[in-house]
């Protein structure tokens, strides 16, 4: 179980991360989602052991990872940054990796180089923009850590490569399940990857629920405009639109039978909301999920 109490980190006058706390059980492969400089990186950072937290704490399994080698070896952590000598080869870089981590699959490994087309020769420093997220990938799928962190892996990679990378990784974790956690902006893309997501904005959470039940907790309302304004009263409205005399809502919270039979007896059309659209309206500045309480 991987807990986080209170976790804040701050850079000088920045506070990139504020007194999260959560639980995450082992097993899963969580979405961490989240507006640029809301603190996802920053939080995986010391999830992962390399940075240390201002205040508050990260356990895994109810040890702290910092300076912990033995956790350590147990965690990978794919970023932007590849942790890697420019002028290394990239066979270099995987062999480093096969001799450090203790679940490393060479197999595996040579395969995803294949699905990928990397040519392990190449120095690093010379590798695309997408080939070097490739790496990332390969680095993070092969070392089979119990806790693989990939922090927007895909960057870069195009449309055939990143889906490549959902299947590669949902195919090994079927067989080898671990905790992954996914940071990325690509959410409509990696969804249905989800079992649960965590939304933090502006480094506070703001969502950690299993994605079924984050999706079942939107509604679009739709229909003449009066009717839609009686419905919508008194519940969390998220974001809403009109054309003319007819409005749309979304609202955040779950209808039960009744509601829907209500709503559509008075002549409302109901539809789904994507879990995207979910976060967008969650993480909007001009409205939160606070403010629309
Ligand atoms: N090394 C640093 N020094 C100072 N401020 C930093 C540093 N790293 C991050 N920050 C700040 O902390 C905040 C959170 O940044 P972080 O990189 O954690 O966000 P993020 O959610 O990963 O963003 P993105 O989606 O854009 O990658 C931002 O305001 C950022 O400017």
């Amino acid at each position: 179980m991987i807990s986080l109490r209170d976790l804040t980190v701050r850079y000088g006058a920045t506070t990139a991360v504020e007194s999260i706390s959560v639980d995450l059980a082992p097993g899963k492969i969580y979405g961490l989602l989240g507006r640029n400089g809301s603190g996802k990186t920053s939080l995986l950072s010391v999830l992962s052991a390399y940075r240390k937290p201002s205040s508050g704490s990260v356990t895994i399994d109810g040890s702290d990872p910092f300076e912990n080698r033995a956790l350590m070896r147990d965690i990978v952590f794919v970023r932007d940054a590849l942790d890697a000598v420019e002028g290394d080869r990239a066979g270099t870089l995987l062999d480093l990796h096969a001799r450090m981590r203790p679940c490393w699959d060479a197999e595996l490994a040579a395969k995803l180089v294949a699905t990928f087309e990397l040519d392990p020769r190449k120095r690093i420093g010379a590798l695309s923009r997408g080939q070097r997220s490739s790496l990332g990938v390969v680095i993070g799928l092969a070392s089979r850590a119990p806790l693989t962190i990939l922090d927007e892996a895909y960057l870069g990679m195009d449309a055939a490569a990143r889906m490549a990378f959902y299947r590669e990784m949902l195919a090994d974790y079927l067989e080898h399940p671990r905790t992954i956690i996914l940071s990325t902006h690509l959410i409509q893309e990696v969804a249905d990857l989800l079992e649960e997501v965590v939304i933090i904005d502006r480094g506070r959470l703001v969502v950690h629920e299993d994605t079924d039940t984050f999706r079942s907790r939107g509604v679009a309302v739709t229909g003449a405009a009066e009717t839609v304004d009686a419905f919508a009263a008194g519940r969390a409205v998220l974001a809403e639109q009109s054309l003319g005399g007819t409005r749309q809502v979304t609202l955040y919270g779950a209808l039960d039978a009744d509601e829907r039979r209500q709503a559509e007896s008075a002549g409302l059309s109901l539809s789904p909301v994507g879990i995207q659209d979910l976060f967008v309206h969650l993480t909007s500045p001009e409205r939160t999920l606070e403010a629309a309480r």
